[in-house]
């Protein structure tokens, strides 16, 4: 089959590189043309482990190409994947202007019969809109049909996702253009499920707020455990023992960050609001994570009289392990707080200090070891947990001032930290 990918981001490079992988010609398009030449070369323009092997296997096959054209991008298309950003806009709900102008693109040039599939995360309702966009501007008679076809992968095991996922889900309302669909993913081996377009497109929503509020949740509970002398990963593995909850997505700490789940969320809470409904419940989820993303820093301000001649080590400033993705890092607010009352701050991250230059203030220093970042300093905040953090041997923080340490990832368990003579604040235990 042949198929264009719109949009070169995350979900765009990896579905483009997957669907080439099993076998599809596959030709990814981008306005960003310095990202299409990186491309070109099988240097991945973001950090995914496995992904520039993948991409170069497949550039050599023959079966991977990108280009900077739309013309040339649909030229051969069977299928054209929309992967655009949906990112917020200042009210919270999703901005859609890149989704649109993908489909203008699309009108201005198929000349064959085509199937849309949207793989961006959309609002529900706004398959239907595609559909509107291209009937409206196409310049050649042909027929198409539009597939919601939502992406659930994760950054920084994004392939392991794609080629294992738990569901592949088809929203169709014509079952000529399901089929088609579910025959280009049939190799993944993956399950199908199939359902009618706005259906798949709210799957999507529900599926990530869901997430959201586990996340909440447990950060709630550990609220509690800390003041009722409890511990909350006994709690949370305790109550993840249950198959009805399970264990996942209830790791404590400081709060869920990233390009989905804070921007999902609120555009939920405005698709709710658009037909009058509040939704309550995501509300208190959104809140709760707002207040989560400073703990340390409220923990620090009761530890410490003032933060204005304290040096500050930061270890992980990436939103999330094995990713160099800074959007909606903690780091970012955590930082920000920090310089604003006058600390010095020093930060190391194995992989994502070159992206956080652009996101960070200017007066952040940047230390080329975990050693180094926490020489001489007063205390050290963990905010992300990368393994190279979670496996330091705990003798390492005898090079601070004093070893004072504030976990917002609870890396490290609380007898050993004692045992180290280190003092420890982590997160609802
Ligand atoms: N990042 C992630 O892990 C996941 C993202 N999603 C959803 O997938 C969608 C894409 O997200 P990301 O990959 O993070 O996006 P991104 O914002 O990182 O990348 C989008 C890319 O599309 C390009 N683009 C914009 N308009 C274009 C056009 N008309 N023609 C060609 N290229 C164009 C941009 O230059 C950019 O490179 C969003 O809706 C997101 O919510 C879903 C699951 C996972
Ligand atoms: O729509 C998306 O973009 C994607 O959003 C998330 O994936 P991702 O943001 O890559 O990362 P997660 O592993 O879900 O972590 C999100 C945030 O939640 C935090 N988190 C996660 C799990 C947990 O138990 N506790 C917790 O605080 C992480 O630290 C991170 O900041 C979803 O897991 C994917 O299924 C979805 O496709």
């Amino acid at each position: 089959m042949n198929i264009s990918v719109v949009g070169t981001g995350y979900v765009g490079l990896v579905t483009g590189v997957s669907l080439a992988e099993i076998g599809h010609h596959v030709i990814c398009i981008d306005i960003n043309e310095s990202k299409i030449e990186k491309m070109k070369q099988g240097i991945s323009p973001i950090y995914e482990p496995g992904l520039d092997e993948m991409m170069s296997r497949n550039i050599e096959a023959g079966r991977l190409t990108f280009t900077s054209n739309h013309k040339e991008g649909f030229c051969h298309a069977d299928v054209i994947y929309i992967a655009v950003g949906t990112p917020e806009k200042a009210d919270g709900s999703a901005n859609l202007e890149f989704v649109e102008q993908a489909a203008r693109d699309i009108a201005n040039h198929i000349t064959k019969d085509i199937i849309v599939v949207t793989k961006s995360t959309v609002p529900a309702g706004t398959n239907d809109r595609i559909l509107e966009i291209i009937e409206k501007n196409q310049i050649h008679n042909v027929k198409f049909d539009v597939v919601a076809n939502p992406e659930f992968l994760r950054e920084g095991s994004a392939l392991k996702d794609s080629f294992n996922a738990d569901r592949i889900v088809i929203g169709a309302n014509s079952g000529y253009a399901a089929s088609i669909i579910e025959k280009i993913n049939e190799p993944f081996g993956v399950p199908i499920y199939h359902t009618d377009i706005r259906s798949a497109e709210l799957i999507k929503y529900a599926s990530n707020a869901f997430l959201a509020t586990k996340i909440s949740f447990i950060n709630e509970i550990a609220a509690i455990c800390e003041r009722v002398g409890a511990n909350v990963e006994d709690v949370s593995k305790g109550m993840g023992m249950d198959q009805r909850i399970g264990e996942s997505f209830l790791n404590a700490g400081i709060g869920y960050g990233g390009s989905c789940f804070p921007k999902d969320t609120k555009a939920l809470i405005q698709i709710a609001g658009n037909v009058a409904y509040d939704f309550e419940l995501l509300k208190g989820v959104v809140n709760v994570n707002q207040k989560q993303r400073t703990l340390l820093i409220d923990k620090l301000n009761e530890r410490f009289d003032t933060l204005a001649d304290k040096r500050i080590a930061v270890l992980g400033l990436a939103f999330k392990p094995n990713t160099d993705d800074m959007r909606e890092a903690a780091s970012i607010i955590v930082t920000e707080r920090l310089i604003e009352q006058g600390a010095t701050v020093i930060t190391y991250d194995p992989v994502a200090m070159e992206s956080a230059k652009d996101r960070l203030h200017s007066d952040i220093l940047y230390a080329a070891s975990i050693q180094k970042a926490l020489t001489d300093a007063d205390a050290a905040l963990i905010l992300t947990e990368w393994d190279e953090i979670r496996n330091v041997n705990p003798i390492v923080f005898q090079s601070m001032k004093s070893p004072i340490v504030f976990d917002g990832r609870n890396c490290f368990s609380v007898e050993t930290m004692k045992e180290s003579g280190v003092e420890y604040w982590s997160v609802g235990r």
